[in-house]
C-alpha cells in the first residue's frame, strides 16, 4: 500500500515516480520523470523547473548509502555539467537493472546494498542461464535426436522461444513446452533402449545356437567366442573395427581353404571309385575263371583221347594266364589307388591343420604379428595362474613409442606401420623364448616375462631399448631413431589383471611425464588392492 503524496516525503515521491514508470514500462526521460513525479505529487507540490526537480532528486539520493550513493554522485555531476544525455543514461542502466526481477521489498524501506548487489549479479547469471539453455536446446540436443526429427524440431523452436520469453506469461508458457519435450525423449529413450536390448538378447540367442551346432574345437568356434565375447563387453569403435578386420581375413583365408579340401575330397572319392571298379572287375574275372575251369574238367572227364585233352590242357593255360595278368592289373591298380588316397588323406590332414591354425588368427595383430588384445588377455591370464601355482614371479611391461604421431605425420602412416613392425621385430628377436609379446593398443605393446625377478625385467627392457637404438630403422635413406617409454611392474599374489596392467600404465605415464625413452618401475599395490592374507 503507497502512502498518500501529501505525505510522502520528496525522496518518496521520487522513488515512486521511478517505479511508476517502470510498472508501465516507460523510459526514465527527465519529461516522464517529471510528469510521473507531478502525477503522484498531485497540485499540492509548488510549481518548480525539471531541472531543479531532478537536481534535488540527484543531491537526496547522493546522500544515501551504497549503490544508491554511488548513483546520486553521478547524477550530481551529470546535473552540474548540464549534460542530461548523462543523466538519463544513467538512470535508464539503474531502472534496467532494478525493474528485472526485482525483490519485493515493503514500500518506503530502503534495499539493502547486499540485496541490491545480489540482484545485480543474479540478472547477469539469468542472461546467461538463457543463453546456455537456448544454445542446448537449438544445437545439443537436435544432434541427439537424429532418429526423431519432430522433437528435434521442437527442441529447436523451444530454444529460440527462450531466447525471447521476456514477460512471465511466455516465460511460462515455454517452461511447459520445454518439460512436455523432456517427457517424449524419455520415453522414446526408453524406446530405443528396449529395442536395441532386444536385438543384442537376438543376437547372443543365435550365437549360441550356432555354437551348439558346431563340433568341438571347430574353426568357426573361435570366430564365434571372438564376436560373444565383444557383444558381452564395452563395445568401443576401435575393438569393433579390429575384430571386423581379424574375422575378415580369417575367413577369406578359410574360404579358399575349404575350396582346396573340398577338391581333395573329390580326388579321393574318385580313387575309391577306380578300386571299387577294380575290385568288382577282379571278382568277375575270378568267378568267370572258376566257371572256364569247372567247365575244363568236364571237357577233360569226357575227353577221348590225348589230342582233345592237349587242347583243353593249352585251352586252360591260356584262360590261367589271362587270369594271371588280370589278377595282376588289378593289384597293381589297387595299389596305385591306395597310396593315392594315403596322400590325399595326408593332404586333407595339413589343410585341416591349416584351418585350426587360422583360428588362432583371431588372437593375433594382423600387422605386426604380436598377440593382439584378445591373444594378450589370455596369455596374462594364463601366466598369472603359472605364478600364482608355481610360486614364481611374473613382471610385465608396458611399452609406448615416444613421438610415433610426428612419425606419422612426417613421414606418412605407412612408415609409421613400418616402424611398428620393425619394433616388433627387434622385441620378440631381444627377448627369451618364454617371454610374450602382445599389441595393447595403437603404438602400445605389453611384454610378459613369466618366471623374472623384478631387477632382471628391468634389465631385459633395457635391453631391448638398447637394441632398438642399434638396429636404426632406416626411410628413404634416412635414420629414424626409435625410443619407448616403459612401465614394469611384479605382480602380486591375489592381484587382478586390471590391477597389475594399472600400476603398469602409471609407471609408464610417469615415464613419459619424466622426458621419455626411460624405464620406470611400478609402486607396490595399494593394501585394500589386494585379498586379504
Ligand atoms: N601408422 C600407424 N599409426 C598408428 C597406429 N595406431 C595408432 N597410431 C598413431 O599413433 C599416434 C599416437 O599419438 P600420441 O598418442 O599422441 O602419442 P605420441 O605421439 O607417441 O606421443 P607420446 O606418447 O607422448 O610420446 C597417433 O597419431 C595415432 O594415429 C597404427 O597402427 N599405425
Amino acid at each position: 500500500m503507497s502512502k498518500k503524496s501529501s505525505t510522502l516525503t520528496p525522496v518518496e515521491i521520487a522513488r515512486e515516480a521511478f517505479q511508476r514508470l517502470g510498472t508501465r514500462r516507460i523510459a526514465p526521460t527527465p519529461e516522464a520523470y517529471r510528469i510521473a513525479y507531478e502525477e503522484i505529487q498531485g497540485d499540492e507540490l509548488p510549481a518548480l523547473s525539471t531541472e531543479a526537480v531532478l537536481a534535488g532528486f540527484a543531491a537526496k539520493l547522493a546522500k544515501q548509502p551504497g549503490e544508491n550513493g554511488l548513483l546520486g554522485t553521478r547524477l550530481v555531476r551529470a546535473q552540474e555539467n548540464g549534460d542530461w544525455m548523462e543523466y538519463d543514461r544513467q538512470l535508464t542502466e539503474f531502472a534496467e537493472l532494478n525493474w528485472q526481477s526485482r525483490p519485493i521489498v515493503p514500500h518506503g524501506e530502503l534495499v539493502p546494498v547486499d540485496l541490491e548487489r545480489q540482484f545485480i549479479r543474479d540478472s547477469k547469471k539469468e542472461k546467461m542461464l538463457r543463453e546456455v539453455l537456448a544454445r542446448v536446446l537449438v544445437f545439443n540436443l537436435p544432434s541427439l535426436l537424429e532418429n526423431a526429427p519432430e522433437l528435434a524440431n521442437e527442441s529447436r523452436s523451444n530454444g529460440q522461444d527462450i531466447k525471447m520469453a521476456f514477460s512471465e506469461q511466455a516465460m511460462n508458457e515455454v517452461i511447459a513446452r520445454i518439460k512436455q519435450l523432456s517427457f517424449q525423449i524419455e520415453l522414446k529413450t526408453d524406446d530405443m533402449a528396449q529395442q536395441q536390448e532386444l536385438l543384442m538378447r537376438l543376437f547372443q540367442l543365435l550365437l549360441e545356437n550356432i555354437n551348439g551346432l558346431l563340433e568341438q574345437g571347430s574353426w568357426l568356434s573361435s570366430q564365434i567366442e571372438t564376436v560373444q565375447t565383444l557383444i558381452t563387453g564395452p563395445i568401443s569403435q576401435t575393438s569393433l573395427a579390429d575384430a571386423t578386420k581379424n574375422l575378415k581375413e580369417v575367413i577369406y583365408k578359410q574360404g579358399l581353404l575349404k575350396n582346396t579340401l573340398s577338391e581333395e575330397k573329390v580326388v579321393v572319392k574318385n580313387m575309391m571309385l577306380t578300386f571299387v571298379d577294380r575290385l568288382s572287375a577282379m571278382v568277375s574275372t575270378t568267378d568267370n575263371y572258376q566257371k572256364t575251369i569247372s567247365g575244363f574238367s568236364q571237357q577233360i572227364s569226357q575227353a577221348g583221347n590225348i589230342a582233345d585233352l592237349n587242347s583243353v590242357l593249352n585251352e586252360i593255360m591260356r584262360e590261367t594266364q589271362t587270369a594271371q595278368e588280370e589278377a595282376t592289373r588289378s593289384r597293381d591298380a589297387m595299389e596305385g589307388a591306395r597310396q593315392e588316397v594315403e596322400k590325399a588323406e595326408a593332404r586333407i590332414h595339413a589343410l585341416e591343420n591349416q584351418l585350426v591354425q587360422m583360428g588362432e588368427l583371431v588372437r593375433e595383430d594382423q600387422l605386426t604379428g604380436s598377440l593382439n588384445r584378445r591373444g594378450m588377455d589370455e596369455s596374462l591370464d594364463r601366466e598369472i595362474t603359472n605364478a600364482e601355482r608355481r610360486e614364481t614371479p611374473l613382471c610385465i611391461a608396458l611399452l609406448d613409442l615416444d613421438d610415433f604421431k610426428r612419425i606419422n605425420d612426417t613421414h606418412g602412416h605407412a612408415t609409421g606401420d613400418e616402424v611398428l613392425i620393425h619394433m616388433v621385430k627387434v622385441i620378440k628377436e631381444t627377448l627369451r623364448k618364454l617371454d610374450v609379446i602382445a599389441r595393447f593398443g595403437g603404438e602400445e605393446f605389453l611384454v610378459l616375462m613369466p618366471e623374472t625377478n623384478p631387477e632382471d625385467a628391468v634389465q631385459i627392457i633395457t635391453r631391448v631399448q638398447r637394441e632398438l637404438t642399434k638396429r636404426i630403422f632406416m626411410h628413404e635413406s634416412q635414420r629414424l631413431l626409435i625410443t619407448f617409454s616403459a612401465g614394469v611392474a611384479v605382480h602380486y599374489k591375489g592381484e587382478s589383471q586390471a590391477e597389475l596392467l594399472k600400476r603398469a600404465d602409471v609407471a609408464l605415464y610417469r615415464a613419459k611425464n619424466a622426458g621419455k625413452n626411460r624405464i620406470v618401475f611400478a609402486d607396490p599395490p595399494a593394501p585394500d588392492a589386494l585379498p586379504a592374507a
